[in-house]
């Protein structure tokens, strides 16, 4: 079975498929290791911010939401960072099958990390490669804007990286400003289902799935999905969160 977890119900969450009719949007999110990713996924699905998060294998989230009035479906995979090589930037083979899969892809580097935001061009390349004739679109995404003192990139290096690129840039920071991180996401995705064709109708024989059809994406069935998601990570993470807030408060 496909495992997608909606987030907005984290407490208790049974696996969910997307509804058949919905519009999908794929998204993957991609970047060095500590750039933020992790965060920003869900504090784009959920509104929180937690500051306790282990390196991650990668998880697909799904939730739904209005776009200009419709209902869609918007699935994000979270990918593990990207490790600097010798020739550049090296991504494991789920993560090139994650770019394939996806529809748009969220390049994220973090103020804070110099590295991060060399590795961008090189990221940019490998999408572009891997996507071939239907290179998925393009965002980028500067994080971690609050740790002005930490700072590494400045402020206009990320604007002219993304025109160079031929994307758009957005500076967030996923810990203090959600409506930023919300803008950036919900515009990719007004933008994406301006560019899908319309959902197919209800019809009476619906015994596909929602990964057929009008909404799918150029998918080849060689394709591996992307990493089913796991709630039981999410929910610990959320729990060390919580015990270290207690004891940060009884320690006062
Ligand atoms: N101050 C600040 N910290 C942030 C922000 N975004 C993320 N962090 C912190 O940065 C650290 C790394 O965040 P993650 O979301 O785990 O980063 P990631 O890119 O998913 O990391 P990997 O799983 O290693 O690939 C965590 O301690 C976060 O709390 C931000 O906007 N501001």
């Amino acid at each position: 079975m496909r495992l997608i977890h909606n987030m907005t119900t984290i407490a208790e969450c049974p696996a969910a498929e997307p509804p058949l009719h919905n519009r999908v949007i794929k998204i993957a999110v991609i970047g060095g290791s500590g750039v933020g990713k992790t965060a920003l996924v869900v504090r784009f699905l959920t509104r929180r911010f937690i500051g306790d998060y282990e390196r991650n294998a990668g998880n697909l989230y799904s939730r739904e939401v209005q776009v200009d009035g419709e209902q869609v479906t918007i699935q994000v995979q979270d990918t593990p960072g990207a490790e600097m090589t010798d020739n550049g930037v090296s991504l494991p083979d789920h993560v090139t099958s994650s770019i394939q899969w996806a529809d748009a892809v969220v390049l994220v580097y973090s103020v804070t990390d110099r590295r991060s935001f060399d590795q961008i061009e090189h990221l940019h390349q490998l999408v572009a490669r891997a996507g071939g004739a239907n290179a998925p679109s393009v965002i980028l995404l500067a994080n971690k804007a609050d740790l002005v003192h930490l700072r590494r990139v400045d402020p206009q290096q990320g604007p002219l990286l993304a025109g160079a690129l031929g994307c758009s840039f957005y500076e967030v920071s996923a810990s203090e400003d959600y409506s930023q991180v919300h803008d950036a996401f919900h515009r990719l995705c007004c933008q994406l289902a301006k560019q899908q064709p319309p959902p197919p109708p209800p019809a009476s024989n619906s015994s596909n799935s929602s990964a057929g059809g009008a909404t799918e994406k150029r998918r080849s069935p060689l394709i591996p999905r992307p990493k089913s998601p796991n709630m039981q990570d999410l929910k610990r993470r959320f729990k060390q969160a919580l015990s270290a807030k207690v004891r940060t408060v009884t320690s006062v």
